[in-house]
Formats: C-alpha cells, structure tokens, sequence
C-alpha cells in the first residue's frame, strides 16, 4: 500500500505552484502514453488555486496542453451551470474564461443542463427520477475504463470530499460510479458525486486544503486511525493509487504527519 503523500508550504502561493507542478507531472505522465489527459475537478476554493497555478504562474501556464484535457467534475450541484453554485461554473469563471486568446480549450463534460427542472433546479424543482437520469448520464461521460489520470479535491470542515458526507449511505455505493444525492448536508441539497469505485480506480488524487480552519479537521484525519471521514477514507484507499495532500503550514498546525516541500 502506497501511503499518503503531504506537501506542505508557508504561503498560498506556493501551494499553488506545487499543485500545478504536480498537475504538469500527471499530464505529461498520462500524454506519454495515451491521447488526452483525464482530470477531475472539485469545487470551493480549489477554482482560485488552479486560476493562480494554471494561469498566472509563468512557468506553468505555458506548459498546460489545453487542447489534450479531458475536463470531469468529481462532484456537481443540479443547478444550471451559470448558477453559482456550479462547479463547472466556477471553473469557467475562473479558468477557462482566462484562457488566453486562441487557446484551444478542453473537452469539459458538464451535468446535461437539459434534464434540469425548476427554476434553479433545486427543491422547487426537485424530481429523483430527473436526477437519477442526471447521473446515469454524467456516468456515460466518464472513461469506458473509469480511469481518470488526476482527481483534484477539497475537504470540507466535517471531512466531507466530493459529495460524499460523513455517515452517509453514499460512501457504500460500490454498483454505481455516479450517484446522485437530494439531501446533501451542505446547501444546495441536490448534488451528483463520484462513488468509491471512481476513486479507488485513479491513477492520482490529491486534496487541496487551506488555512487554518482545516487543521480541526487534518487532526481528525491524520492523528485518529479510527475515523471513518470520507476525506480519511480516500486517503486510507488501498487500490494503489497515489494520494498527496497540498496544504498550508497552517492547516497541518499540531497535526501528526511528516510533511515536505513539493
Ligand atoms: O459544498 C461542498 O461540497 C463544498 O463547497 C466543497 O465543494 C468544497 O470543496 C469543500 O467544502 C472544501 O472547500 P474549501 O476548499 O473552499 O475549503
């Protein structure tokens, strides 16, 4: 078993430097031996991170092959995807929108918008048969093998990842590689999310964690063997994949782990 790696740095933007650093190695790693580069991307903070690692880094932004993406979302909120709630609609915003001109963008598989119901296609529109299809649809979209090369993702302060929560049926779902789920714990309440068999089949995965607010929960993570949080199950997979934390000094504060410079 492959144990978690943690790089840790004083300053965000350091952090972002080695997030991007590692997102050129998995990309290169993946355009070696195959045509495009599979990528799974999260929400929260992690749009200003890539916007600072993708884009305005100098020495990485060069680097990126737009062109050769394959663009996922680990987790998706049922909401339009100019809704700000939308993971696509934070990547677009912050990323794609920032592409320099000419830039040949990346192939970006988004929630079909035309299964959505209700205004904001949340609880006025809430329909599990739409959301079922949702999801069976986003599952078509992945990779026939469900390998993706890289999946970026955050931790939430109740060690929520994905969409995936603590205590929740979802984190047993081993028959579906998309779920969807209408009674998320954290608004807005309809969501799609990857499942176990998703994570466990990556050749890649690493979290992004910031600030001093994380380190309650990077405690629980690291110094409790015992927990059974979504973020420490993913980090516990044993499938081989290669799970790395990037983290700020403040948010591994007084928790239990060796951490270096990327
Ligand atoms: O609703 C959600 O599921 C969260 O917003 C999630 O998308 C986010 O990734 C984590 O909560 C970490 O967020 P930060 O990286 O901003 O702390």
């Amino acid at each position: 078993m492959m144990s978690p790696k943690v790089y840790s740095h004083a300053e965000s933007a350091d952090v972002a430097n080695a997030v991007g650093k590692h997102v050129l190695k998995l990309q290169n790693s993946a355009l070696e031996s195959g045509l495009t580069f599979k990528i799974a991307l999260s929400g929260g903070s992690l749009g200003k991170v890539l916007k600072k690692a993708l884009i305005d880094n100098q020495d990485i932004a060069p680097k990126v092959k737009w062109d050769k993406w394959e663009v996922f979302f680990s987790d998706e909120r049922i909401v339009p995807l100019d809704h700000p709630d939308s993971n696509f609609g934070l990547f677009n915003e912050m990323v794609l929108k920032s592409l320099p001109e000419g830039t040949t963008k990346p192939k970006v598989n988004t929630i079909n918008e035309s299964l959505l119901t209700g205004q904001d296609g949340q609880a006025s529109g809430a329909d599990q048969a739409k959301d079922i299809e949702i999801a069976k649809d986003y599952q078509s979209k992945l990779p026939k093998d469900h390998k993706l090369d890289l999946i970026l993702l955050g931790c939430g302060p109740d060690g929520h990842t994905c969409s995936l929560f603590p205590g929740h049926q979802l984190l047993n779902e081993r028959n579906e590689l998309i779920s969807y789920i209408s009674d998320s714990p954290k608004p807005p309440p309809r969501r799609i999310t990857f499942t176990f068999p998703v994570l466990e089949n990556a050749v890649s995965i690493a979290f992004v964690a910031e600030g001093e607010g994380k380190a309650p929960i990077l405690k629980e993570i690291f110094n409790d063997p015992s927990s059974k949080l979504p973020s420490k199950l993913v980090t516990d997979i044993k499938t081989g994949v290669d799970v790395n934390w990037f983290v700020n000094d403040a948010a591994i504060n007084g928790v239990d782990v060796i951490a270096s410079k990327y």
